[in-house]
């Protein structure tokens, strides 16, 4: 049974995480090994979890998040490690070296790895059988889906008590059949990226107007119909007759784009920097953060039936 749960790092994706756990009844230690992002983290839990009420997510049992500097205190005496580091294998490594000497042979630890394969992730740890990978989506206390994988040593067991736990949060698990890189989720978002970076970066549209496109055209429609009943929808034999020419030209290069290093280069890095695809004033930082939470919690409760 789980009920104690470590988050190890507190940047992007732990303190929206924190908070929705603790709103399931869990009792979530955090830990990060920067001060300034505990603080951050700390100072974003009321936001959180008035998004999480406008959500109707009732509170089940008397959860909390505690936020510690130390990583032993973190883990001591939890059922579950959820790693959510930078994603670079060396930096995960050694959060796994640190851990496994601190956790029981019971503790599952799960890394919320964009898409690093599990197998790879687990030859650092003693335990490998109870290493699992759970890919949340961001903001995660609003999104529902995670995804579930198991590496090439993760017992079953480990993968049914994960899917279990998280459909007993009332969220959504989908299991991943085979440990690919980047799973499902960012395999198919990074596809779609890698398409309109090419088109913007070749001059075919501006910004703005990919955005238009791609959130009224498609994305609006596959938050109701997924993508396999797209092809139903649309037909199987048009589906085919477009492919035949369109497959061909689509965007394939092995690289990255030289927009996105060109931006990196110069320190746009997005949101995080004030100014990336496009630019962003503090205020409009606070105000984007708060409209799309709004966005996204009206658009949830419409598809869950709620509203
Ligand atoms: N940003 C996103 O949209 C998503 C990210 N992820 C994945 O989740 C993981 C975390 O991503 P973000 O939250 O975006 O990263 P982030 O860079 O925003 O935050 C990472 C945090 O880890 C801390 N950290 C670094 N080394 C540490 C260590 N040794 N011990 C403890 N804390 C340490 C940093 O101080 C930082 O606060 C990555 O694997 C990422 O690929 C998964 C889903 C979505
Ligand atoms: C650009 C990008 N990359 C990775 C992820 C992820 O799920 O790991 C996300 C996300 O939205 O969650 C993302 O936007």
């Amino acid at each position: 049974m789980i009920e104690r749960i470590a988050i190890i790092g507190m940047g992007t994706m732990g303190p929206g995480m924190a908070a929705r756990l603790a709103r399931g009844g869990l009792q979530v230690s955090a830990y990060d090994v920067a001060p300034a992002a505990i603080e951050r983290a700390q100072a974003m839990q009321g936001m959180a979890e008035g998004v999480l009420d406008s959500l109707g997510i009732a509170a089940t049992g008397a959860g909390s998040v505690r936020f510690t500097d130390d990583i032993a205190v973190a883990v001591s005496g939890a059922d579950l490690v959820i790693e959510n580091v930078p994603e670079k294998i060396e930096i995960k490594a050694e959060v796994y070296r640190q851990i496994d000497g601190l956790v029981s042979a019971e503790t599952i630890v799960a890394s919320d790895t964009s898409g690093i394969p599990i197998t790879q992730l687990q030859a650092h740890i003693s335990n490998p059988a109870r290493f699992v990978g759970m890919h949340w989506s961001n903001p995660p206390h609003i999104i529902p889906m995670i995804e579930v994988i198991a590496g090439e040593q993760t017992a079953p067991e480990t993968v049914h008590t994960i899917r279990d736990f998280i459909r007993s949060l009332g969220l959504l698990p989908v299991v991943v059949k085979k440990d690919v890189p980047g799973f499902v989720e960012n395999r198919v978002l990074y596809a779609l990226l890698r398409e309109v970076v090419d088109l913007v970066e070749r001059g075919v549209i501006e910004p703005e107007d990919v955005d238009t496109c791609v959130s009224w055209g498609i994305g609006y429609k596959l938050a109701v119909v997924g993508p396999m009943a797209l092809l139903d929808m649309a037909g199987l034999d048009i589906y085919n007759s477009v492919s035949t020419f369109l497959n061909a030209d689509l965007a394939d290069r092995k690289d990255v784009a030289p927009m996105v290093g060109q931006k990196i280069a110069a320190g746009t890095l997005g949101l995080k920097s004030g100014e990336g695809i496009y630019s962003y004033t503090p205020e409009r930082i606070t105000e984007l953060q708060r409209e799309r939470a709004r966005k996204l919690v009206a658009i949830r409760r419409i598809l869950e039936g709620t509203d």
